[in-house]
């Protein structure tokens, strides 16, 4: 599949083909995020960015409503995240309860933004078990601009998460690829 600006639609409704689609949330899987990345890499860097997000205490929620609760609050934080990102952009879960986005955005200040909103939006919405239990979740947020060396920026970004997790969860902490501390922030309400 050919990547390009237009090309990626954040309703993911061209993953048609079998192999591309994570079946529980309806959205792009490792495989095709890890190419289409791969292939806007060659063309076209600036105005994308990498994120990774990475659900919080995730093993509790299971442990303590059940796996179908779980399952419920994976396609909810999908769903969620689809309403967030502008047109351009792309959502993917990677497995588990990691998900990444290629997110289209003129400046890194703007991301960064999008990026607290998917945390805010994502900590508000609650899902409501059969039993009427409202059950919540937050996610930690890394995120690194998109260069040349794809591989490099998702390293990156995945760098940036294990932070966010370091620094207590329910944060965005966003890491540059120039090596200088003060280029690097973290953001949390
Ligand atoms: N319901 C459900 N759970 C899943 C799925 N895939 C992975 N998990 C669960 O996600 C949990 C991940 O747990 P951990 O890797 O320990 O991470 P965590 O509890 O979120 O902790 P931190 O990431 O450190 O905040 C495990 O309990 C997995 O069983 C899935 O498709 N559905």
């Amino acid at each position: 599949m050919q990547i390009c600006n237009h090309s990626i639609d954040k309703y993911q409704s061209k993953l048609v083909a079998l192999g591309q689609k994570d079946e529980l949330t309806d959205i792009a899987n490792r495989r095709f995020f890890m190419s289409s990345i791969k292939q806007l890499a060659q063309k076209e860097q600036s105005n994308y960015f990498i994120l990774t997000l990475d659900l919080d205490h995730f093993k509790k929620l299971n442990d303590q409503y059940g796996h179908a609760v779980g399952d419920q609050a994976l396609i909810n934080v999908a769903n969620t995240i689809n309403t967030i990102i502008p047109n351009g952009s792309l959502l993917a879960r990677l497995g588990g309860e990691e998900f990444a986005i290629l997110l289209y955005s003129d400046t890194r200040d703007h991301a960064i933004a999008i990026s607290n909103n998917i945390r805010v939006a994502i900590a508000e919405h609650s899902i409501t078990t059969s039993k009427g239990e409202k059950v919540n979740c937050t996610t930690s947020i890394g995120i690194s601009p998109l260069t040349l060396d794809f591989s490099a920026s998702m390293q990156l970004s995945d760098k940036a998460l294990y932070q966010a997790k370091e620094k207590g969860r329910n944060c965005v902490v966003f890491l540059n690829n120039i090596p200088v501390q003060a280029e690097n922030n973290e953001y949390k309400n």
